[in-house]
């Protein structure tokens, strides 16, 4: 067989069998961070998080993550700052993790991986009408990574634990009114950053990636919780949603930032 034995042992999922790179992609996502190749600039103001918890909509398994999904029809729940040159809303996060506590996030630092990673997905709606539009443009969204490391746990996201049940199988939604995820960022202010890609289809360089430099810590129950929820629909042959992360991909002619020394 041709394909180089780095990637035979990727996890082997319908949806990583989508390229895995992109024809002429020459800013995709995830990256490992070197941490000493990541240049400080001062230029970099702090990330300012405003989010209403009242915009929380609902808890969503899409058959490759779960997503809790904002309205973002106002501009209720935004960050702005950092290296963004607008404001961005918050039309959802969601997770990464592994099957077993070795990997799991889709960034690596100095090329360890944590067991989970969590993204707030944000969209530019000061310049274009729709996220989906957004989607398509080089400045379009704003990502905010955490690496989530087994540790203490995590009152904050128990309340999002406790909701998983409901969403086990695929496109299953349960409501879930009232969140705040700012509960889930790291008070140390420090970040990396650089212009990358949507991790999953379409896989489109629209993203300027943030990545908290400290995890958050979370228990070794509350990461069970994740890996028990499924691929699959409700009736199909079960398979767990474990090891949703992307390969890592070239960092080529590119600089990570970091907003600390
Ligand atoms: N994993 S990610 O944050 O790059 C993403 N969000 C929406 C689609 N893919
Ligand atoms: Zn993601």
């Amino acid at each position: 067989c041709d394909l180089p034995d780095s990637l035979h042992r990727l996890p082997v999922h319908p949806l990583w069998q989508s390229p895995l790179t992109i024809p002429g992609g020459t800013r995709q996502s995830p990256i490992n961070i070197q941490w000493r190749d990541s240049v400080y600039d001062p230029f970099l103001k702090p990330l300012k998080i405003s989010y209403d918890p009242t915009t929380c909509l609902h808890i969503w398994n899409n058959g490759y993550s779960f997503l809790v999904e904002f309205d973002d029809s106002a501009d209720r729940s935004i960050i702005v700052g950092g290296p963004l040159e607008n404001q961005y809303r918050l039309k959802q996060f969601h997770f990464h993790w592994g099957a077993i506590n070795e990997w799991g996030s889709e960034h690596t630092v100095d090329s360890k991986f944590y067991p989970a990673e969590l993204h707030l997905v944000h969209w530019n709606a000061v310049v274009y009408p729709t996220f989906e539009e957004a989607v398509m443009e080089g400045n379009g969204l704003a990502v905010i990574g955490v690496f989530l490391k087994l540790g203490a746990h995590h009152e904050g996201l128990q309340t999002l634990v406790d909701a998983l049940p409901a969403v086990k199988h695929k496109d299953t939604v349960i409501e879930f009114d009232v969140f705040d995820p700012s509960c889930l960022i790291p008070s140390c202010p420090d970040y990396w950053t650089y212009a990358g890609s949507l991790t999953t289809p379409p896989l489109t360089e629209s993203v300027t990636w943030i990545i908290k430099k400290k995890p958050i810590e979370v228990d070794e129950n509350q990461l069970e919780a994740f890996r028990m929820l499924l691929f699959t629909s409700d009736g199909e042959e079960e398979k767990r949603m474990v090891d949703n992360f992307r390969p890592l991909q070239p960092l080529m002619n590119r600089t990570v930032r970091s907003s600390f020394q």
